[in-house]
């Protein structure tokens, strides 16, 4: 077929519908049909007619799997992150999108409305469940671990939990606190929240907060909590749409790794008063050196001796405290090649995207949205840049290109070390759809997005 693309190995797209809702149960279903090529599906529709709709749409071979309304969550998870979990064990990262209109079934599908029951875990608790048994088994193996990370070397579960909200990084485990994302000198993107100043002059500024857990049952305990503090907005869908994306992220880590990187905190603290010291001295000693003549020319001041050696020692003290932060970075490196397994940050991302009602394709007139304020329209249009940013990555890396556009977005500077981690891992969306025809306009713009994004995955792929 000439529309067939491969999957590639390293990013798929499934989609998954879900049952009508019981208020939905009087409302004509969207006709779909399903093609199946070698290891690719596309997806047919028909509609009933509409203005502002074609009356059939079909997508490309674009799809590793469509899940159908009665597939459950355990379905699911065995078809899309189970497979990956032996890369997560070898240190890479996966990474999931959901992605979809309000109310088409993300929550119900990355975390999930019954817990009590496997088939209804959702996919992030899941993997969390397998993470830990697989962990488990190394920490008895290894000799020593308790599995209840009394050992330095016992591996755990870190779990962060934030959402980006516009330009700012919200994190949900510490009391909403807004986080900047920026891209440091390193090439990195580091999220820090506000700068605390404290008593001994030391000036803090912390990352997202991961919460070190030893068993599932402290994981979903920390899950739960943060969860409460998603914000959610109005919906003409959905009253608990959201209008962010919300990221979720298990790393494989131990006692002497979490230590580590405690102690880079604790040695930038100390580097910044000082490194702000030796400026001032600098200053200071320089600020006397040259007076102006009255011609309004700058000659050097014959009263002032400039004290070289008050300057030198400050910028002695300076470099001390500098190589003392580049041993701590050195400790956290040492930390990866000391473990004896390779499962150390690996790690399990789940995003769930903002919902796809904000995502217009060019003129598309199909998309009809709920009506939003001003505000609502900006953030919607924040989410469009975010979702096409997302698309432009994908297909950067599929293509292997060495310069990938991660700085165009908040939310693609935030999976900038996600989607390098995954060399090795993989990256997967899952597309939510409800099969109702008054979701129609949504349910087409999903699979739209979804096709795009498979397409941009797919290329360079043989
Ligand atoms: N596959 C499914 N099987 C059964 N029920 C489902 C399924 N998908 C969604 N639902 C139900 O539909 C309702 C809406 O789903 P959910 O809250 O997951 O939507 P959402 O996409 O997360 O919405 P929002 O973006 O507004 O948060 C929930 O009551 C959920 O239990």
């Amino acid at each position: 077929m000439s529309h067939q693309h491969s999957q590639s190995s390293h990013f798929k797209t499934y989609v998954r519908w879900r049952p009508l809702s019981p208020n939905e149960s009087s409302t004509a279903e969207i006709g779909r049909s399903v093609d199946q090529y070698e290891s690719t599906h596309s997806i047919s529709l028909s509609f009933e007619p509409h203005l502002y709709r074609p009356r059939t749409w079909k997508s490309g071979a674009s799809f590793t799997e469509v899940f159908e309304a009665g597939a459950m969550n355990s379905s699911v998870f065995e078809g899309v992150v189970a497979p990956t979990l032996p890369r997560v064990m070898d240190g890479a990262t996966c990474n999931f999108f959901a992605y979809g209109h309000s109310g088409s079934g993300k929550t119900h599908t990355i975390i999930g409305y019954n817990n009590e029951v496997d088939e209804q875990l959702g996919l992030a608790l899941s993997a969390s469940r397998d993470l830990f048994r697989a962990l488990d088994e190394i920490n008895i193996k290894l000799g020593g671990g308790t599995g209840q990370g009394n050992s330095e070397q016992d591996l755990g579960v870190a779990v962060r939990l934030y959402e980006i909200r516009g330009k700012l990084a919200v994190d949900l485990f510490n009391n909403n606190a807004e986080c900047h994302v920026r891209e440091g000198p390193d090439g990195q993107t580091h999220i820090r929240g506000k700068t605390e100043v404290l008593e001994d002059g030391k000036v803090r500024v912390r990352p997202i907060v991961a919460h070190p857990c030893c068993t599932i049952e402290e994981l979903h305990s920390k899950l739960r909590a943060g969860l409460e503090m998603r914000k959610t907005g109005s919906s003409s869908v959905h009253d608990e749409s959201s209008r962010t994306h919300a990221i979720l992220e298990f790393e494989v880590v131990n006692k002497a790794l979490l230590d580590a990187r405690d102690a880079v905190i604790e040695r930038e603290s100390e580097l910044v008063p000082v490194g702000k010291r030796a400026t001032d001295v600098h200053l200071e000693e320089h600020k006397n050196a040259y007076i102006q003549t009255p011609e309004g020319k700058y000659t050097r001041n014959p009263d002032h001796t400039i004290n070289q050696g008050r300057i030198d020692a400050a910028e002695a003290e300076k470099s001390e405290y500098e190589t003392r932060l580049q041993l701590a970075e050195a400790a956290v490196v040492e930390c990866f090649k000391s473990c004896q397994h390779s499962c150390l940050g690996g790690k399990f991302v789940f995003v769930d995207l903002a919902g796809s009602e904000y995502f217009v394709q060019g003129n598309d007139a199909s998309v009809v949205g709920p009506k939003q304020t001003s505000q609502e329209r900006q953030q919607g249009r924040q989410i469009n840049a975010d979702l096409f940013a997302l698309k432009e990555v994908i297909r950067a890396c599929a293509l292997n290109h060495a310069r990938i556009p991660f700085r165009s977005s908040p939310l693609t500077m935030v999976l900038r070390s996600h989607f390098l981690g995954s060399r090795g891992g993989l990256s997967a969306m899952i597309l939510t759809v409800s099969p109702s025809e008054a979701q129609a306009s949504a349910t087409l713009s999903t699979l739209k997005y979804g096709n795009l994004v498979a397409v941009a995955g797919a290329v360079g792929k043989k």
